[in-house]
């Protein structure tokens, strides 16, 4: 948003008690916390807190003016502005609606008992394919969330996906009148909230009212499959469209294909196919892509490529979130419960390709109103009729799940518990490699600690904080040698400008900064000769208080990289790259050992990974990573295997390895048929994949299922690649000046 506090009073009847009326507003903040320069500080009064006391707070961190419902004048000294108004929330929607009236953006809006926050994500990302989306961020979709929605939206946006939710009667014709939509999305009419709304009938009511704003002719994206949503398709009083998989669906999904992490379908439309992939797992979220397809469709995206944007999507953490520890699958639903979102849930569950035990570990669901066990026991004489072989309840509403489920015939065996702390080792004692886990309750039951607990039996070796460890050890030893009057120097020559090499250089640059280390920087031109770079290494070579050189590779094609390497002088190559340095490896003299091989072995040494009589594999055979990685974990005596291209049934060699090194090049080549149970694999690649995300050679979503250990990427050999550098820096002045090696 952008308007003067002078605007601001006008729209929310309010009246300026000090500060100029012209100063500008760049948005709505309620959280003192969070004020940035240029806030207009809302405090909202809560049951607790009445968010007043924190106005001065808010001025003095950067907010150019507040509301206030407590004061009648002021005076303020700052030269900030006060604006007095009745009702700080109502104000704060009168200001939400300005806005909107002033954007001439079109706007769908997103209601439901449950999927808004998917839907409203699947339709954002199928708009994409052809438009500039603005969306509802994180859970902004209440009485204060649609207000501050509302002040986001800015003047490149060319479409806007509201999500709109209600927790009491009457809050939907409030956020909806200020909101203007211009098509609706209902997901279902669920039991959420009965408590307060009484019945489903009044729930489907008071949901509608998202079409206040609305023009006759507007439409309405209808789930198809939802009973009493169809009921309403001719009373709905707006053309409504269809999205499910009965016959009379206007987009209608055909051939669903449910995957593990993933579920496909053909969508049938306007006489037309579509194969469709989604990157999310669940019937019921082929539903949520019918809805996002057809509204992407309403706005002249064309529909395949909207399909393609859609795959990107990848689901929410805690909502049907795909993982997979040590041979055991994992659905982690956690995130909340109510019954459908929980029957969705199991039904995913039970499609599920599986090669153990289908195992179903559900928590109470809360705030369901009176009527609250019945639907735990709706939840469990529905359970009873799908592929689940054990139930673990949490807490005493769920327990009424199990008890309906074995009464109506359920073959399932089933465990109750009072909480999640004695859920976790019998649920830890339970799985076995092979099982799937399905993992639900609402959020206070904290069923996540639980999925936790399975998933921290693949352990993440974290490059990162060893690093640090190595790097903050380093500048103590840098520290120690600056009282001696020495200063570790090290020349960082970039030839060229590739894109990678270029974070690589500014990263090394900046752990020297941290550690203590100076660096000399010479960033020359692509098309810098051979003889030239060799000249300035000779000139450092000669240099005293270099103490350390690295050229970073690759070198353009007019550079040869041997030549380069053989002139560093072996005294001051910390890359550990020159044949001087190689030998000394080799034959376990003194000497600097090369930092992606040496900073594996430390990365094994300090996750506790013993190295000694352990079955090795290294996966690939170059001079910087490979070849020198074999020789120094032969060096820790281990037992060692170079796998290359040629290499006969890789995947079986590779499976006898207690410790897998990946080098080999390719992105996400390894998964869990290459890794034997427990082993720790350790991934040297570095790639963008076709999202342009940084991956590795290990493809580690898979890889989890069978290893007990897997370095991340980014986030593991990595960072310590750069941490080893420092150390040899330091090493490599310590010899120079001291003569210790
Ligand atoms: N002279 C050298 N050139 C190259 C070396 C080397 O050791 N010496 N190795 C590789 C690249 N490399 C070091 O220069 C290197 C690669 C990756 C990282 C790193 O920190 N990766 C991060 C992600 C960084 C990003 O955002 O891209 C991670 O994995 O977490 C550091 C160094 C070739 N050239």
């Amino acid at each position: 948003m952008r308007l003067t506090v002078r605007e601001i009073a006008e729209a929310a009847g309010g009246k300026v008690l000090c500060g100029n009326p012209e100063t500008i507003c760049l948005h709505l903040c309620t959280d003192s916390r969070t004020v940035q320069e240029g806030d207009l500080f809302v405090p909202v009064i809560g049951a607790r807190v009445d968010s007043h006391e924190m106005i001065k707070a808010a001025l003095e961190a950067g907010a150019s003016a507040a509301l206030t419902s407590r004061h009648k004048e002021m005076k303020d000294s700052s030269g900030k502005a006060w604006i007095a108004v009745e009702d700080t929330v109502k104000a704060m929607q009168k200001i939400g609606a300005l806005c909107r009236k002033k954007s001439a953006v079109p706007a769908v809006g997103v209601t439901g008992s449950v999927g808004k926050t998917t839907t409203r994500e699947m339709i954002a990302a199928a708009l994409s394919a052809g438009k500039r989306v603005f969306k509802t961020a994180k859970n902004l979709n209440s009485q204060i969330g649609v207000p501050i929605t509302l002040s986001e939206i800015g003047p490149e946006d060319e479409v806007a996906v509201l999500e709109l939710g209600i927790g009491e009667p009457g809050e939907m014709e409030v956020i909806a009148g200020i909101s203007g939509v211009n098509a609706a999305v209902v997901t279902n009419i669920g039991v959420a909230h009965i408590e307060l709304l009484g019945s489903q009938d009044n729930i489907y009511r008071e949901k509608m009212k998202i079409t206040a704003g609305m023009k006759p002719g507007d439409p309405l994206f209808f789930n198809g499959d939802d009973p009493i949503l169809r009921a309403h398709k001719e009373s709905a009083g707006f053309p409504v469209i269809l999205c499910g998989t009965g016959e009379d669906c206007d987009y209608r999904a055909e051939e669903i294909v449910p995957r593990q992490d993933r579920v496909s379908f053909m969508m049938k439309y306007k006489g037309k196919s579509l194969p469709v992939e989604l990157s999310v797992p669940g019937r019921h979220n082929v539903i949520n892509a019918l809805i996002a397809l057809a509204v992407a469709d309403y706005f002249g995206i064309p529909v395949e490529c909207a399909a393609e944007k859609l795959k990107e999507f990848r689901g929410f953490a805690g909502r049907l979130q795909y993982s997979a520890a040590n041979g055991v699958e994992i659905l982690d639903d956690t995130y909340n419960a109510s019954p459908a979102s929980m029957l969705a849930g199991l039904n995913v569950l039970a499609d599920m390709a599986c090669e153990g035990r289908r195992i179903a570990v559900l928590g109470d669901m809360l705030e369901l109103g009176p009527d609250t066990g019945r639907y735990h026991e709706e939840v469990g004489e529905k359970l009873a009729g799908l592929k689940v072989d054990l139930v673990m309840t949490v807490g005493e509403l769920a327990a009424r799940i199990g008890r309906t489920a074995l009464k109506a015939g359920s073959g399932a065996r089933v465990m109750n518990f009072k909480d999640t702390e004695e859920a976790k080792p019998a649920l830890l004692a339970q799985v076995q490699r092979g099982d799937c886990v399905y993992l639900k309750a609402s959020r206070g039951m904290h069923l996540e600690e639980l999925v936790q607990a399975l998933e921290g039996r693949c352990m993440k070796i974290d490059g990162k904080a060893i690093a640090r460890q190595i790097k903050e050890e380093c500048r103590e030893r840098a520290q120690s040698l600056k009282e001696k009057g020495i200063q570790v120097n090290l020349a960082v020559i970039q030839v060229g400008s590739d894109p990678a090499s270029s974070v690589y250089v500014r990263n090394k640059k900046r752990a020297c900064e941290e550690v203590g280390i100076g660096s000399l920087s010479y960033e020359l031109p692509e098309e810098t000769t051979e003889q030239e770079l060799l000249e300035l290494i000779r000139e450092l070579n000669e240099r005293k208080e270099c103490s350390g050189i690295l050229v970073q590779l690759p070198l353009p094609d007019q550079i040869d990289e041997k030549t380069v390497i053989n002139a560093i002088s072996p005294e001051k190559d910390v890359d550990g790259f020159h044949p001087v340095s190689v030998g000394k490896m080799l034959i376990g003299e003194p000497g600097f050992l090369p930092c992606t091989p040496a900073g594996v072995i430390q990365l094994l040494k300090r996750s506790g990974v013993a190295i000694e009589g352990k079955r090795c594999v290294v996966v690939g055979r170059s001079n910087i990573v490979g070849k020198p990685m074999a020789v120094l974990l032969l060096r820790e005596n281990g037992t060692v295997t170079v796998a290359h291209s040629r290499t006969k049934d890789l995947k079986a060699v590779c499976r006898e390895a207690d410790i897998l090194v990946a080098a080999v090049g390719k992105p996400r080549m390894i998964t869990e048929e290459y890794i034997k149970p427990g082993a720790a694999v350790i991934d040297v690649g570095i790639h963008r994949d076709e999202n342009n995300r940084l991956c590795g050679d290990v493809d580690t979503v898979r890889a989890r299922r069978a290893a007990g250990a897997v370095t991340p990427v980014p986030g593991g050999v990595g960072p310590m690649t750069i941490a080893m550098l420092m150390d040899n820096c330091i090493r490599s002045a310590e010899k120079l000046f001291t003569g210790i090696s």
